[in-house]
């Protein structure tokens, strides 16, 4: 069996943007009230006295927007600090990022992965959604969209190694740019992923459009460059090539396409305590807030946790078949992604 020792922990289910894939306007957002929370301390108890326990070594900070989390510096010194940890990574939007990148850097953390759907800062404004409170006039525009790369840049300059751009492909939305979006990886040691756009989130725009397989992406960039496999450090489901000669790499995350539940290696913790074993699954999830503050023994967290674990090889999309896949009760940016 494949060892599950990678938690994604998502620490707040709010988010400043608002992308047609994840949390599209209209969607019912009953964001989770502060007080349900896990606390930075719970947060810790659990990594201490229950994950790290059962072998998990490799974290990962998501949300929502993981930087709109108060005291995130001091979460991830907190984590990368800990002697089990062996990776600790974080996914953002990086609007937040130009200020946070150094101190982030500074209290360990060394992996970031961003998500960038586009170059053109019309297209990006189309996707980032509405900001809360805003009317549609988007004079703004170019204003996120410059903030976001100004993020990049200076995660870049700060150190961050792999750096990780993430690409949702959108029929007719931004599938036009992913020559320019590839073409980021041949000078620049960045690496770009293209994920296969899930129905979770925004069942219109999926039954709508679609997704666009990986292989047809491939194909695409190959037929302008050619393409080669390649490696990269990271812990999750991506195929990794590269254009020949490039600096960085290609990855290329097919969860529609292709099944790599084989290889599945994570868990993944919400904002408010709720312990999922699969992304695309909702089956056996566990409450470890209500655990906790109900006064439940960790020992006896740490034996319910460790026999979800067990049968998590079970648990999986494979089981789409069985009517999973259908209505999920809840959002990307509340699970995290
Ligand atoms: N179906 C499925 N999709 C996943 C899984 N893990 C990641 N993804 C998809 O890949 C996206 C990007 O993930 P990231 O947050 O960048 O993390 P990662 O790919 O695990 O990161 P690395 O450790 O750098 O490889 C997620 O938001 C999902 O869309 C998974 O276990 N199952
Ligand atoms: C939920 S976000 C949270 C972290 C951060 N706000 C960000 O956008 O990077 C994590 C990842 O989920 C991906 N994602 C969200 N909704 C998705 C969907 N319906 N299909 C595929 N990926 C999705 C995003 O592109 C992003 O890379
Ligand atoms: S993908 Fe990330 S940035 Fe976009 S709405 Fe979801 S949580 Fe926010
Ligand atoms: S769909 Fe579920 S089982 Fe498959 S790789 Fe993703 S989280 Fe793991």
């Amino acid at each position: 069996m494949n060892p599950i020792d990678y938690l994604r922990i998502s620490l707040i289910d709010r988010c400043n943007f608002q992308c047609v894939y994840c949390m599209p306007e209209g969607a019912d957002l009953s964001y989770v009230l502060r007080e349900f929370w896990l606390s930075h301390e719970e947060i810790l108890t659990l990594l201490k006295g229950v994950f790290i326990p059962l072998g998990f070594t490799k974290f990962r900070l998501t949300g929502g927007e993981p930087l709109l989390r108060p005291g995130i510096v001091q979460l991830v010194d907190d984590i990368a600090h800990l002697p089990e940890t062996t990776d600790l990574a974080l996914t953002t939007n990086a609007f937040k990022l130009e200020k946070l990148a150094q101190p982030l850097y500074d209290a360990g953390l060394r992996r970031i992965n961003i998500s960038l759907d586009s170059l053109q800062p019309e297209t990006f404004e189309a996707i980032v959604g509405k900001p809360a409170g805003a009317n549609k006039d988007t004079s703004s525009n170019h204003v996120r969209w410059q903030q976001v790369w100004n993020g990049i840049q200076m995660a870049h300059q700060v150190g961050f190694d792999p750096l990780k751009l993430n690409v949702v492909v959108i029929p007719g939305v931004n599938d036009h740019e992913i020559l320019d979006l590839a073409a980021l990886t041949v000078d620049k040691n960045w690496h770009v992923r293209f994920i296969e756009f899930m129905p979770i989130g925004n069942d219109e725009l999926f039954a709508d459009k679609g997704w666009v397989d990986s292989e047809t992406i491939r194909q695409q960039i190959s037929n302008r460059w050619g393409l080669e496999e390649s490696r990269i450090r990271g812990n999750g489901p991506a195929d990794i090539f590269k254009i020949p000669g490039a600096k960085g790499t290609l990855g290329f995350i097919s969860q529609m396409s292709e099944c790599f539940c084989d290889r599945c290696n994570r868990m993944r913790l919400s904002a408010d305590g709720w312990l999922r074993p699969c992304l695309l699954n909702e089956v056996g999830q566990l409450n470890l807030r209500e655990a906790l503050r109900g006064g439940d023994s960790i020992h006896s967290i740490r034996d319910r946790v460790g026999a979800l674990v067990a049968d998590k090889p079970d648990i999986n999309f494979k089981m789409r078949e069985s009517g999973t896949t259908g209505a999920y009760s809840r959002t990307m940016s509340q699970i995290g992604g």
